[in-house]
């Protein structure tokens, strides 16, 4: 490795079993090092020592009932990882597969990420080990009121403010917000964010992550003397980031062909229809499967994943490590340009590698995918100011944003001997910023 091993090392024994986070941390200690190599000093004090170790790690107990009458038993987590530039932020992701490691790489994740964005955010993440998939409304809303019941003691708007990831949209948000209100006693709007606009959402949340991607994507290609006009984008996932990238996609003038779920991956050549999206995947929650019943041209693949489809542009939306290096030849082999990770860390290590190879323009989840924790940002903005924000305001500050971002990343890279590379701008950019406030903030 090219990195700091011992450093390394140690990280991956005091955190035995969670590869996803030794893997995260890799990433980001590898595509420091030329701001090392230029500035040693950025390891005094055990800066990077600190960086690594999560402020404060939370672990619940969630107990709720089933319709059925059956008790049953799940387990909570926050990670509230760094604070130096502002109260920790980030989502909650239920999903079967959580463990204190994924919601630490993905609490890592967020440090440089938030950072990026300019808007004074720390970094934190959370979740569950709960499955909603199957679970009615009100074995949601227990969930969810019994999460909160914890976790209520460790957020506000000056402490934490958890938002929605992967099984949280603005329907949990909305079960976790009003049980905080009912623990509390307080309409303390900006201590959620992702929040339905009844109960003071900012509008375009929903649609910012899978936006942000795209006109991060935009940026990467007019950059590089293209655009997004006529390209067919090869997209993973049909949940929320997916489905609003898709939307950009085609407002755009591309032509996104494809999206997947766990069970498998879906194929329409004359583009995905969005209203049958929805309906299919919002409206109803069901299986993308079913779309072909309603769009006899596509077909709908199971098991397996839409890499193998051409495609010019590729936008993995769905989880992490859903990308492997044998994809990505595939996908070289195709022709690909740009890659946008809407998703978090969903390339391998290996699959990164075939990129740079290949040259291919790779937008990294930190920078990317941001727009969505940016969003959040100005919702919590708009909630101290108790003010309502318009959709095109709001869009119109993301489209800024993003904009900034990949300004930022670009002249980093290019500032440190990495001109394009998008992956060594955005982490040397965030972890400058993080760096710097935790130095003006003594050592804690
Ligand atoms: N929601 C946000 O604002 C936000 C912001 C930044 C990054 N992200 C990241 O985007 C990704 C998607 O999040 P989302 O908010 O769209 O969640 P979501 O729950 O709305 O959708 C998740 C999607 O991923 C698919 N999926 C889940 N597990 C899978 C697996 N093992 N294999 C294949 N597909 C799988 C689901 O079928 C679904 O289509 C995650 O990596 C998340 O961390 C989300």
């Amino acid at each position: 490795m090219t990195f700091d091993q011992a450093l390394y090392e140690q990280i991956v024994r005091r955190n035995p079993a969670e590869p996803e986070f030794h893997q995260a941390v890799a990433e980001v200690l590898e595509a420091i090092q030329p701001a090392l190599h230029r500035d040693p000093g950025l390891r005094d004090a055990a800066m990077l020592e600190r960086l690594c170790e999560p402020e404060r790690h939370l672990m619940f107990r969630v107990v709720w009932t089933g319709d059925d009458g059956r008790v049953h038993v799940n387990r909570g987590y926050r990670v509230e990882f760094s604070s130096a530039l502002g109260p920790y932020k980030g989502g909650l992701r239920f999903h079967r597969d959580v463990t204190l490691g994924t919601v630490k790489f993905l609490a890592f994740e967020q440090i440089f990420k938030n950072a990026l964005t300019g808007l004074g955010l720390g970094a934190g993440k959370g979740g569950s080990d709960f499955d909603p998939a199957g679970r009615s409304d009100a074995e949601i809303m227990r969930f969810c009121q019994s999460f909160m019941t914890e976790l209520h003691r460790h957020i506000g708007p000056e402490t934490d403010v958890p938002a929605g990831d992967i099984g949280v949209g603005s329907r949990e948000i909305g079960y976790l917000f009003g049980q905080y209100k009912r623990l509390t006693n307080r309409y303390a709007a900006g201590t959620l964010t992702g929040k339905d606009p009844l109960l003071g959402g900012i509008p375009a949340r929903p649609e910012a992550t899978g936006y942000g991607t795209v006109y991060f994507l935009d940026a990467m290609l007019t950059a590089g003397g293209k655009d997004l006009d006529g390209r067919t984008a090869i997209v993973s996932g049909s949940g929320n980031v997916a489905f609003h990238a898709i939307a950009k996609l085609r407002a755009l003038g591309a032509n996104p062909v494809t999206c997947s779920d766990s069970g498998g991956f879906l194929h329409d050549p004359r583009g995905i229809d969005l209203d049958v999206l929805h309906e299919l995947k919002v409206a109803r929650r069901g299986r993308l499967s079913e779309y072909p019943d309603h769009v006899p041209s596509a077909r709908y693949v199971p098991g397996g994943t839409p890499w193998e489809v051409p495609g010019t542009v590729a936008l993995p939306c769905a989880t992490q490590n859903e990308l492997g290096e044998q994809d990505a030849r595939t996908l070289v082999k195709n022709d690909l340009l740009a890659v946008a990770e809407g998703a978090n860390m969903p390339c391998t290590p290996a699959a990164l590698q075939v990129f740079r190879e290949a040259g291919v323009a790779l937008g990294p989840g930190k920078a990317a995918n941001a727009g969505g924790v940016a969003t959040s940002g100005l919702e919590m903005r708009q909630n101290a100011a108790r003010e309502r924000w318009s959709f095109e305001r709001t869009d119109q500050a993301l489209q800024e944003i993003m904009a900034d971002i990949h300004t930022t990343c670009l002249a980093t890279a290019e500032d440190h001997g990495a001109p394009g590379d998008y992956v060594t701008g955005a982490a040397i950019a965030g972890f400058r910023t993080v760096v710097a406030a935790m130095d003006a903030g003594g050592y804690i």
